[in-house]
């Protein structure tokens, strides 16, 4: 069994290449954030988002509820960024 030192370790690398996937993900939403104020959009769109969390848990149905409560709190995230 590994180590809890070991398991840290690849918990750490994958925070790290998590935090680089979330700072590219709210660079894009700032851009539609931009692209929806210039052409009078809605933040939110609550039918993309449906879309989105039928995607999540696709490739772990055991994982789907955890994944998916993420997803809603990125997106959460995401339209307050836009609104900024
Ligand atoms: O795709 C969009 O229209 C976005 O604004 C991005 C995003 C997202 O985080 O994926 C955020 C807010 C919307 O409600 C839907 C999706």
């Amino acid at each position: 069994m590994a180590d809890l030192n070991q398991l840290r370790h690849e918990i750490d690398t994958i925070n790290q290449q998590l935090e680089q996937l979330l700072i590219q993900r709210f660079n894009l939403v700032t851009e539609v954030g931009n692209l929806k104020q210039t052409t009078q959009l809605p933040v939110c769109d609550p039918q993309r988002e449906a879309e989105i969390l039928a995607q999540v848990g696709q490739a772990d149905p055991s994982l789907k509820e955890p994944l998916q409560q993420v997803f809603k709190t990125i997106m959460a995230q995401s339209r307050a960024l836009e609104r900024q």
